[in-house]
């Protein structure tokens, strides 16, 4: 059991364990909440754990859209050289962000229990996402929440909407859209569920891959942090996002393809659905599968595997 680690190797305050984060308020939120977990599940005090925030490309550059800077990658490369060198010894991610696959020498194995996966329509006017009135301006600048609004709504007209919780209310008070979309996760995680209009039913808005897990990294050799976190991974996270992460990796998502995916555990069954978009909305493929939750990763692989046919060779291009 990872709770009889010998004591001499737990992290203590005259040698405390290094977790790396971003900056934002959302990203430290929950490198505290990793903090706390481990904390309170070895009787540690807080000033075991040194909070190390690391500057990342895709925070510095805001006036751009993700696609055009690089993708998903801008946000975990110098937080991932870091676990490298050894300045940190465990990394907080949310999974949404991370790359499918970890850069050699690194493993993501331990999740926190999952929050709301839901997204959040967030307007000041304007109660529900069906409520918006026809030609209304709505702000996102997530490829898959547009594509699936352009799908639904293509009467809507959408614009370009980055930045932090407070600067996209800002907008949305001066007028710039209606509404926004963000992800109840993030808003719950920093105490501003009220920001939040309603919360959207997967039917209607399927979230991304990995919406609302915190994923924590680490230096694969380094067994002694291994099993520290092996104390406060949520395994049913774990099953879920094995299913969705390996739709993603089959159908090598990136910031250019709109993809949505959600597993759900019912008992030892998972069910996973998925979605494919245009990015225009013009076509979307959805497809699901039912099985053993053990056998989540090879449902994604299969699902992504029977929408790339369905979708054909034309289809991301
Ligand atoms: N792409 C940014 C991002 N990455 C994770 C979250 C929210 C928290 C989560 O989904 O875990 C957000 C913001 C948002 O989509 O509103």
């Amino acid at each position: 059991m990872a709770h009889d680690l010998p004591s001499p190797d737990l992290p203590s305050p005259g040698r405390p364990l290094k977790i790396g984060t971003r900056g934002s308020p959302l990203a430290l939120a929950q490198a505290h909440e990793t903090r706390d977990r481990l904390a309170a599940a070895f009787a540690l005090p807080s000033e075991a754990f040194e909070i190390v925030v690391i500057k990342v490309t895709g925070d510095q550059i805001l006036d751009r859209a993700l696609k055009d800077i690089g993708g998903k990658g801008l946000f975990t490369r110098e937080i991932e050289e870091a676990l490298l060198d050894g300045s940190i010894d465990i990394a907080v991610h949310s999974m949404k962000d991370m790359p499918t696959i970890q850069p050699e020498g690194l493993v993501l194995d331990c999740y926190l229990p999952r929050e709301d996966v839901r997204d959040a329509f967030v307007s000041p006017t304007v109660a529900r996402l069906i409520d918006l009135p026809q030609g209304a301006v709505v702000g996102s600048s997530s490829l898959r929440r547009r594509a699936q609004l352009a799908h639904r709504r293509p009467d809507l007209q959408l614009v370009e909407f980055r930045g932090n919780v407070q600067t996209r209310m800002k907008k949305l008070a001066d007028g710039v859209a209606v509404a926004t979309f963000l992800a109840m996760a993030g808003l719950n995680r920093l105490g501003l569920a009220e920001v939040a209009r309603s919360a959207i039913d997967p039917e209607e808005m399927l979230p991304a891959v990995a919406q609302g897990a915190i994923g924590i990294e680490r230096r694969a050799a380094d067994d002694r942090v291994a099993a520290l976190l092996a104390a406060i991974h949520d395994r049913d996270t774990g099953l879920r996002l094995a299913a969705e992460r390996a739709f993603l990796l089959r159908l090598d998502g990136s910031c250019e393809t709109p993809i949505a995916g959600l597993a759900l555990l019912e008992g030892d069954k998972l069910w996973l659905r998925g979605e494919v978009l245009r990015p225009d909305g013009t076509q979307v493929i959805t497809g699901e599968r039912r099985g053993l939750a053990t056998d989540g990763a090879a449902m994604g692989t299969e699902l992504a595997a029977e929408l790339l046919t369905r979708a054909g060779p034309g289809f991301f291009a």
